[in-house]
C-alpha cells in the first residue's frame, strides 16, 4: 500500500445463536454456534492467505463480535494485536423486537413493517420499558456508561449517532497515523460506518445486508474517499449469503 492510502478492513460476526433462530437480538448478548466460529475461522484464513496484516483491532462490547474477532486473530497468528472493546460498535439495540422472531414478526405485523423495523434509517423499533430485563442500564457490562447514552431502542441513524463519532474521532486518526486497522462487529453498527464511509442515501442503505464472518476490504486516499471496496472470498457464496440476510424478515412460506 502506498503512503497515500488507507486499509480498512470490517468483518461481521460469524452466525449466532440468535442468527440461527432468526430471533431479532440487538444488545443481546448470545455466543456464536459452531457455524459461527466455522464463518470466523475462513474469514481469519482468507485474511492472512490474502497476505493482510493490522496494528490494531475496533469490536463491539458483545461476544459474538469478541469471540469473531479473537478467531480471526487466531487464525492470523496475531493473538497479540491490541484490541478495543466499545459499546460504540455495539449492534443497533432492537428495543422490545429483542428476542422475537422476524419471520413470525412478517406473519403478524407484514413483512412491509418488519422491513421498516430492520432496514429504514429512521424509524425506531418499540422501545423497552425502562426496567425490562433486557434494559442496559442494569447490565455490568455497560456500569461505566452515563446512563443517558445508553439506548432503550436505535434506528439506524440513531446507530450511525454514536457509532460514526467514535470512527471519525477515535479509528480515523490510527488510519491516518498509518495504522493497519481490523473492525469486526454487527451488521447494523457496520452498515451505519458503510453509510457514512459511502456517502448512501437512505434509499441505498436500505438495500445494504452484511454476510456474516467475510472480511471487507476498504481502500481510502487520505481524505477518506472510497478508492477500492471489495469482500474476500467466493463471490457467489457472498452473494447467497447476502441474500439470506436479506430474507430473514420474510414470513414462513
Ligand atoms: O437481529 C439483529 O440484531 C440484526 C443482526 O443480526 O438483524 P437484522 O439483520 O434483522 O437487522
Amino acid at each position: 500500500m502506498s503512503d497515500d492510502t488507507m486499509q480498512l478492513v470490517i468483518i461481521r460476526h460469524g452466525q449466532s445463536e440468535w442468527n440461527k433462530l432468526n430471533l431479532f437480538t440487538g444488545w443481546t448478548d448470545v455466543d456464536l454456534t459452531q457455524e459461527g466460529r466455522a464463518e470466523a475461522a475462513a474469514g481469519g484464513r482468507a485474511l492472512a492467505e490474502a497476505g493482510f496484516d493490522f496494528d490494531v483491532c475496533y469490536t463491539s462490547r458483545l461476544k459474538r463480535a469478541i469471540h469473531t474477532l479473537d478467531i480471526v486473530l487466531a487464525e492470523m497468528d496475531r493473538e497479540w494485536l491490541p484490541v478495543v472493546k466499545t459499546w460504540k460498535l455495539n449492534e443497533r439495540h432492537y428495543g422490545a423486537l429483542q428476542g422475537l422472531n422476524k419471520a413470525d414478526a412478517a406473519a403478524e405485523h407484514g413483512e412491509e413493517q418488519v422491513l421498516v423495523w430492520r432496514r429504514s434509517f429512521d424509524v425506531r423499533p418499540p422501545a423497552l420499558e425502562p426496567g425490562d430485563e433486557r434494559d442496559p442500564h442494569a447490565q455490568d457490562m455497560y456500569r461505566d456508561v452515563p446512563a443517558d447514552e445508553l439506548p432503550y431502542t436505535e434506528c439506524l441513524k440513531d446507530c450511525i449517532a454514536r457509532a460514526w463519532p467514535y470512527f471519525e474521532e477515535v479509528i480515523r486518526p490510527q488510519m491516518l497515523a498509518g495504522k493497519r486497522v481490523l473492525i469486526a462487529a454487527h451488521g447494523n453498527s457496520l452498515r451505519s460506518l458503510v453509510m457514512k464511509l459511502e456517502g448512501l442515501t437512505p434509499e441505498q442503505i436500505l438495500k445494504v445486508n452484511i454476510p456474516t464472518g467475510v472480511p471487507l476490504v476498504y481502500t481510502f486516499d487520505r481524505d477518506l474517499n472510497v478508492l477500492d471496496k471489495h469482500y474476500i472470498g467466493d463471490a457467489d457464496a457472498i452473494a447467497a449469503k447476502i441474500d439470506a440476510v436479506a430474507d430473514q424478515g420474510k414470513a414462513r412460506g
